[in-house]
């Protein structure tokens, strides 16, 4: 299994290019983010190239404080095709791989229209990069547009873009649907990228209510090759927290 360090939770301590450098050194094989629009562009991609990582995807800006995405907000379309050129820009610059489309806090019918409306834009301008969509639990993200993979998968089906794919999070999916590893295969040619935590801590994938040891075995039954996002919250110092990975 080859892991990628999601440094939107590990490392938080350093600026971003230190941040790389920290998973370098800790055998991580690529890295990805949330919002990397504080830190210099040129630092950030000067980071990669020195150590060789790809940086897998980063995200739309959340919008407004307490908003958490735009493209699904009916009426501020505006804003949110400025936050996809963003983060498109962005991972030109760093030539980071995918760009998470975040929806937002809505519901309803005008808000799915909005929503495929801006992933249309997104899928048109991304220059062959990947745009994910990633359901969120409702403990995390109470009224979050997307929260389903079924809801995810119509969507990509309407949108109909050949490199719009789903952010397929075991953290998020166990908690709102379970039968993680049946989802994993029945989605797999939908899935852009997939990433892991414990249940219900969002620890490190080696306690909880999945079997981690298992998924890997169903992931490498499937033919997954790709780096898996270590998308969870260290208690404490990140590095003491990298005994799972020896153990995968
Ligand atoms: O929250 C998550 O699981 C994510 O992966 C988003 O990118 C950040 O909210
Ligand atoms: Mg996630």
């Amino acid at each position: 299994m080859k892991f990628s360090a999601n440094l939107g939770f590990l490392w938080t301590d350093r600026a971003l290019p230190d941040a790389i450098r920290a998973a370098k050194a800790a055998g991580f094989e690529a890295v990805e983010c949330h919002w990397p629009y504080d830190h210099d562009v040129d630092a950030v991609a000067s980071a990669l190239r020195q150590t060789g990582l790809p940086m897998l995807g980063l995200n739309t800006r959340r919008g407004q404080p307490g908003e958490n995405g735009l493209s699904a907000l009916p009426g501020r379309e505006d804003e949110a095709r400025a936050a996809i050129d963003e983060a498109l820009a962005y991972a030109k610059a760093t030539d980071t791989g995918a760009v998470h489309v975040m929806a937002g806090f809505a519901q309803g019918a005008d808000a799915h229209a909005t929503f495929a409306e801006n992933l249309r834009y997104a899928c048109g301008q991304a220059e062959g990069r990947t745009i994910l969509i990633e359901p969120l639990n409702g403990y995390d993200a109470p009224g979050y547009f997307l929260n389903r993979t079924t809801q995810a998968a119509a969507l990509i089906e309407e949108v109909g873009a050949p490199n719009l794919r789903l952010m397929f999070d075991c953290y998020h999916v166990q908690l709102t649907e379970g039968d993680v590893a049946r989802r994993l295969e029945k989605l797999l040619p939908l899935i852009g990228h997939i990433q892991v935590a414990s249940i219900p801590d969002r620890g490190t994938p080696d306690h909880g209510e999945l079997n981690y040891p298992h998924i890997w075995q169903v992931l490498d039954r499937l033919g997954w090759d790709r780096p898996i996002g270590a998308e969870y919250k260290p208690t404490g110092d990140t590095d003491a927290s990298l005994r799972w990975l020896s153990a995968v």
